[in-house]
Formats: structure tokens, sequence, C-alpha cells
């Protein structure tokens, strides 16, 4: 009777806190200290992270520091952290695409910032500081997909892990280039890789930095398609129309439906069924669905 109890408390408490917005994957205790890796990600400046308004539901957020191929410096690290809260704080919010600025995607951390922090200390913040805003991202209650123009390589190429779907221009490439550098992604990208290409693809990947095209990553399951247009106007309203398939419904059902998959995904069963519920619980009896039972019973 105790055992199970302390389990079903154990489950809520998982499922509940999972739920919460803002919780970073790591503290003191994990000797993470937030504090001193911002203030030295402050010292590598240059580019930003822009965030669209909203259209019908969905955003864009671009990586742009275009002079270096988009890569991330300290302080687009730190602009990511505060547009994450935003889109966390986003109430009415479906999707969200991410690209890069200028036709390519992003050339992974800003490798004059990666030299001057080269102790331990500072690559394991960093990689706290990142797997946090990283996971942050990827449990966002919106449909989020990366569009890969250009390159996606190290950072980059971990970056679109974090988003739902990836989708390719033509010509473009992922490639996680870690092992050239005598490192191995830290920014979650492995754990991500291998949940969506599998334990053994990711090994190649990884092992082989191998290049990623196009018509390789949709074959392997790592991009949903190839965009016709490499142009970029045209293939952000490309990736628009491809998300818009998925976000037809209410921002509230749409919501739910991502934080469903988030937790099947992420928990165990037992606790991934109580999040469930309580998701359920919030849409079962809602505008989207007293109208639904209203209108007819033909789904078309
Ligand atoms: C911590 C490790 C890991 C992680 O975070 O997980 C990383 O991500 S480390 C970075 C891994 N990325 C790379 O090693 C890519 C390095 N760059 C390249 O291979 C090439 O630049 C390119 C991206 C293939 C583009 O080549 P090309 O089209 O020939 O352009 P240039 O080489 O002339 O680049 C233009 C300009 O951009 C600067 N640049 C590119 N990438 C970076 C970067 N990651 N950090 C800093 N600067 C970068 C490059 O130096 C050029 O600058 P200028 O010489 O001043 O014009």
């Amino acid at each position: 009777m105790a055992v199970s109890l302390w389990k079903s408390l154990l489950q809520t408490t998982k499922s509940r806190l999972f739920l919460q917005r803002g919780v970073s994957l790591y503290n003191g205790v994990h000797g993470f200290e937030e504090e001193a890796i911002k203030k030295k990600l402050q010292q590598f400046g240059g580019g930003s992270i822009n965030l669209s308004k909203e259209d019908h539901g969905i955003r864009v957020l671009t990586l742009n520091n275009p002079k270096q191929m988009n890569a991330f410096t300290g302080t687009m690290m730190l602009e990511l952290q505060e547009r994450v809260t935003e889109l966390e704080n986003w109430k009415d919010g479906k999707g969200l695409i991410i690209h890069g600025a200028e036709n390519t995607f992003c050339s992974g951390s800003d490798l004059n910032a990666v030299r001057a922090m080269s102790s331990s200390e500072d690559g394991m913040n960093m990689c706290m500081f990142m797997q946090s805003t990283l996971t942050r991202l990827k449990r966002l209650p919106l449909i989020s997909v990366a569009v890969v123009q250009g390159k996606a390589l190290g950072g980059g190429a971990e970056f679109t892990t974090a988003c739902d779907f990836r989708l390719m221009t033509p010509g473009s490439e992922i490639r996680f280039v870690h092992k050239q550098m005598g490192l191995v992604p830290g920014w979650g990208g492995a754990a991500r890789l291998v949940q969506i290409v599998g334990s053994g693809v990711a090994l190649k990947l990884l092992s082989g930095a191998l290049k990623v095209d196009p018509e390789r990553a949709v074959h392997l399951g790592l991009a949903e398609e190839t965009l016709p247009s490499s142009d970029e106007t045209r293939s952000l309203e490309e990736a628009q129309a491809w998300l818009n398939q998925y976000t037809k419904a209410p921002a509230e059902v749409i919501q739910a439906v991502k934080k469903v998959v988030t937790a099947g995904r992420e928990l165990q069963l037992e606790a991934a069924l109580w999040a469930e519920k309580d998701i359920f619980g919030t849409v079962w009896g809602g505008p989207a669905n007293l109208q639904a039972l209203a209108q007819s019973t033909k789904r078309k």
C-alpha cells in the first residue's frame, strides 16, 4: 500500500513538473553555475536571435549572424534563452519555423568563443546552458520545424534536432562535424538524434561526420521532405504551407496535442499516462470540443 502510494505520488510529481514552463534541466546540485556562464557568454557578442510577429498562430525564429555563417556567439546563446521564455509565455501559439539568415542555417558555436572558453568548467557550463535551452525549445507546446538552407554544422546540426521536424532545401546539408574537432555533441544533439533516427544510424552519422544531403536525410527519417525552392523567401513560404497542414485547429488543441506527444516521448509509461490524463482534462468539454460535438458526426 505504502509503496503504491509513494509510486503514484512520484508519477504525479514527475508529470506535473514536466508540464511546468521555464524549468532548467540543471541547477547548482549538478554544478551548474548559470549566472557565471551568462556573464562569460556576454563577453562574446555579435549576431542576434530574432522572433517575428505572430501570423495565424505561427512565428519565425531567425538565427542571425550571417557574417559568420550564423555561428552561435555567446550573446546569441543568451538571446535564444530569452526568446524561448517568450515562446513559453505565448498563449495563442501553434507553430514555430526556425531558419538561418541569408540562406544558410548555422555553422555551430562561434569558434572564437570556443577557443576562449576551453576550460573544462566553461565547457561544462556552456553545455548545460545550451542543453537546458534546447530542451525547453523542444518541449514548447508548439509544432516546430527547422528549415535547413545551406549548412547546419556542429551545434547547428544539433539545433535542428531540437525541432519537431526538419525540412531541407535543395543543396543543403546537415553534418555533425564534432568528431573532426575531437568532440561529441554537447547540446543534447546526440541523445535527440538517437531518438529521431535510431542508435545505429546516429552512430554512423557521428563517427563518420557524414554529410547528410536532403535525399539521404529523408531516407534516414532525419528530414520530412525536400522543399522545392532553395530561394530564401520562397522556401519559408513553402515551410509555412507545410506547417499549416498540422496547425489547423484552435491553439489550445494543437498545444495539447504537442504536450501529449512530448509526454509520451520523454516520460515512462505510467507518468506519461498521468500527464495525458491531465492534458486531456484541459480540452475535454472545452470550446473546440463542444463546437465539434454540436456539429455533424461525420469526419471528412
Ligand atoms: C562546441 C563544439 C560544437 C558545438 O557547439 O556543438 C560546434 O559547433 S564547434 C563549430 C563547428 N562548426 C565548424 O567547425 C564550421 C566551421 N566553418 C566552416 O567549416 C566553414 O566556414 C563553412 C561553414 C563550411 C562555410 O565555408 P565557406 O562558405 O567557404 O565560408 P567561410 O569559411 O569563408 O566562412 C565565412 C565566414 O564565417 C566564419 N565562420 C564560419 N563558421 C564559423 C564558426 N563556427 N565560428 C566562427 N566563425 C565562423 C569564417 O571564419 C568566415 O569568416 P571570415 O574569414 O572573417 O570571412
